[in-house]
C-alpha cells in the first residue's frame, strides 16, 4: 500500500514521510499505517451498524441536563455512568487523579491568597468586615513560601488538561476572589483518555484498567504527583493552623462547602499509590464547556437493550446560548437547582443570588420549544444546606418571604419545593406534571435510586406514547 501526498496540500505535506527514510523504516511504517486503517474500518462499521440499530429500534430515550454552573450536572452524568457502564466509568480513574490534584491545589492557592491579602490587608469582596485578622507568624510565612511550587504545578496541569482537550481557563468571579480563574473542558474532546495515557505513560487503555496503576514518575522530581506528595505535611499543617482557619472565617472563605474540596482527606489523595474511589470522581470539579452527548445501552431488565442519550452542558451564563438546540426532540430534561446556595451570590455575577436558579427555572418552564417536555426537578446539595441550617444560617435573611418559619431542612425544603412548584403551575403553557426530588448528587447510592425511578416513568410514558401513535 502506498500513499500519494500532495505537494499543494498543507496536511498532506505535512504526513509526508521523512526523505532520508530506509526500507526497514518504510515497511515499519506502512505495516503501522496498515494496521491503523484497520482498526478506523472497524471502528467505521461499528458505528454504521450503530446507526441502523437505532434506526431499526426503538427511538433513543433523550435526556438533558440544565442548571446553572457547579449545580451538578456533570455529576448527576457521573452517577448515569456509574449506573450504566460501570467498566468504562472506573478506566477513567487515573485521569479524575489529575483534575483532583488541581483541585487540592487550587483550594491551597485560596488560602495562600487569604494569607496575601491578610499581609496587604487589602479589602475583600466578602469580608464581614475589614480585615481585623489574627497576626500572621513566621511560622506561617515560612509554610506559604515552601508551598510556592505548588502554585507551578497548578500551571502545568491546566495547561496539559487544556493541551489535550481544548480546554480553557474562563475567569471565574468566584465570591471569594474576583477573577479567580476556573479551569473549563470541553468532554467531547477525549481529554480523558489523552490525559490518562499522558499521566501514566501508557500506549493504550486496557479494557478493564479499574486497576490502573499508580500515575507518578518515582525518578521524576517534577511530576505532580511527586510535587504534592512532596508538599503533603505542609498543606496539612496549613490547612489545620489555627490562623489560617481563623483567616478564612473572617474572610468568610467556606472551602468545604465549596466544590472540589479534598483538604481533609490530604494524607490518601497525595500518597503516591492514590487512585480515586467513586467518591473522589463525583466530588472532583471540572467545569463543563459546551455541550456533551453520552450514549448509554441499557444492559438489564425490562428496558434491555434500550440507549439513552444523555446530554451535559455548561451553566456557566456564556454557556446558555448552546442549550436551545437541544431544546427541541428530549424526552425529558432534569434540572437542577442548587438549593445550599441561598446565601450565597452566584458565581457569574455577585450582584445575583445564587437561588436565582429560580429564574433560570421560570424561563424554561415557560419556554414555547419545551411545553410537552417532561421536566424532573432536583433540589439539589441538600446536605450542604442541611450543614448550613445546622451551622444557623437562617434562610429568612437571604429569602425575605421565608419570613419567620422554622429554620429546619423539613420546612425550608418544603417551602422551597413548593416556590418552584408554584412557577411551573404558573408559567407553564401547557398543564405539566411537577416531578420533584431533594438530591445529593455525591450520594451514588439514593441517587441511582431516584434515576432509576426516572428511567421507569420515561419509559412507562414513551411505551404510551408509542401505543398511542400505532
Ligand atoms: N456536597 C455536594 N456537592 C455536590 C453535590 N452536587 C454536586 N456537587 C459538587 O459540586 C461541584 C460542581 O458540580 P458539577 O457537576 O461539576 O456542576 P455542573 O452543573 O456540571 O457545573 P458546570 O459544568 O460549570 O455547568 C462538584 O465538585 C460536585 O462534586 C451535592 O449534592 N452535594
Ligand atoms: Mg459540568
Amino acid at each position: 500500500m502506498s500513499h500519494e501526498y500532495n505537494e499543494d496540500d498543507p496536511l498532506s505535506k505535512a504526513l509526508r514521510p521523512p526523505p532520508d527514510e530506509t526500507q526497514t523504516e518504510c515497511e515499519a511504517r506502512l505495516a503501522s499505517e496498515a494496521k491503523a486503517k484497520e482498526m478506523s474500518d472497524i471502528i467505521d462499521e461499528e458505528l454504521e451498524k450503530q446507526k441502523l440499530a437505532e434506526r431499526k429500534g426503538p427511538k433513543a430515550i433523550k435526556v438533558l441536563l440544565l442548571g446553572q454552573s457547579e449545580s451538578g450536572k456533570s455529576t448527576t452524568l457521573k452517577n448515569f455512568q456509574i449506573l450504566y457502564e460501570p467498566k468504562a466509568f472506573r478506566s477513567e480513574r487515573a485521569s479524575w487523579r489529575a483534575v483532583i490534584q488541581l483541585n487540592v491545589v487550587r483550594s491551597i492557592h485560596l488560602i495562600l491568597d487569604a494569607i496575601t491579602r491578610a499581609q496587604n490587608n487589602a479589602p475583600s469582596t466578602t469580608s464581614r468586615d475589614s480585615l481585623r485578622g489574627p497576626s500572621i507568624g513566621p511560622d506561617l510565612l515560612k509554610l506559604k513560601l515552601r508551598l510556592s511550587p505548588l502554585l507551578q504545578v497548578e500551571q502545568f496541569l491546566t495547561s496539559r488538561l487544556t493541551a489535550v482537550g481544548s480546554g480553557e481557563s474562563e475567569p471565574t468571579q468566584l465570591t471569594y476572589s474576583r477573577n479567580f480563574k476556573e479551569l473549563a473542558i470541553n468532554s467531547t474532546m477525549q481529554w480523558k483518555g489523552a490525559f490518562a495515557r499522558l499521566m501514566t505513560g501508557e500506549k493504550e487503555s486496557s479494557d478493564d484498567s479499574s486497576d490502573v496503576e499508580p500515575v507518578s514518575d518515582p525518578n521524576d522530581p517534577n511530576d505532580p504527583g511527586n510535587i504534592l506528595h512532596a508538599c503533603s505535611d505542609d498543606m496539612i499543617s496549613l490547612w489545620s493552623n489555627e490562623v489560617v482557619q481563623e483567616l478564612l472565617d473572617i474572610q468568610n472563605l467556606r472551602l468545604e462547602e465549596m466544590a472540589g474540596f479534598f483538604l481533609d482527606s490530604l494524607p490518601r489523595v497525595t500518597s503516591p499509590n492514590y487512585i480515586p474511589t467513586d467518591d473522589d470522581i463525583l466530588r472532583a470539579r471540572l467545569k463543563t464547556l459546551g455541550v456533551t452527548e453520552h450514549r448509554f445501552t441499557i444492559t438489564h431488565g425490562a428496558s434491555l437493550g434500550r440507549v439513552w442519550k444523555v446530554f451535559d452542558v455548561g451553566g456557566h451564563r456564556s454557556q446558555r446560548a448552546a442549550w436551545v438546540p437541544y431544546f427541541d426532540d428530549m424526552d425529558a430534561i432534569i434540572f437542577l437547582a442548587p438549593i445550599s446556595c441561598f446565601d450565597q451570590v452566584l458565581a457569574e455575577d455577585i450582584k445575583v443570588n445564587r437561588l436565582d436558579s429560580v429564574k433560570l427555572w421560570s424561563a424554561i418552564v415557560s419556554n414555547e420549544l419545551l411545553k410537552n417536555t417532561n421536566l424532573i426537578l432536583f433540589l439539589n446539595k441538600i446536605d450542604i444546606m442541611k450543614a448550613k441550617l445546622a451551622a444557623g444560617i437562617k434562610l429568612s435573611k437571604y429569602v425575605v418571604s421565608y419570613a419567620d418559619r422554622p429554620n429546619d431542612f423539613d420546612h425550608t425544603s418544603v417551602y422551597l419545593r413548593k416556590k418552584f412548584a408554584g412557577i411551573s403551575k404558573e408559567k407553564s403553557l401547557l398543564p405539566r406534571p411537577f416531578y420533584c426530588h431533594l438530591t445529593s448528587v455525591t450520594d451514588t447510592k439514593s441517587t441511582k435510586y431516584i434515576l432509576s425511578n426516572i428511567k421507569d416513568m420515561l419509559m412507562r410514558r414513551n411505551l404510551a406514547e408509542s401505543a398511542l401513535l400505532t
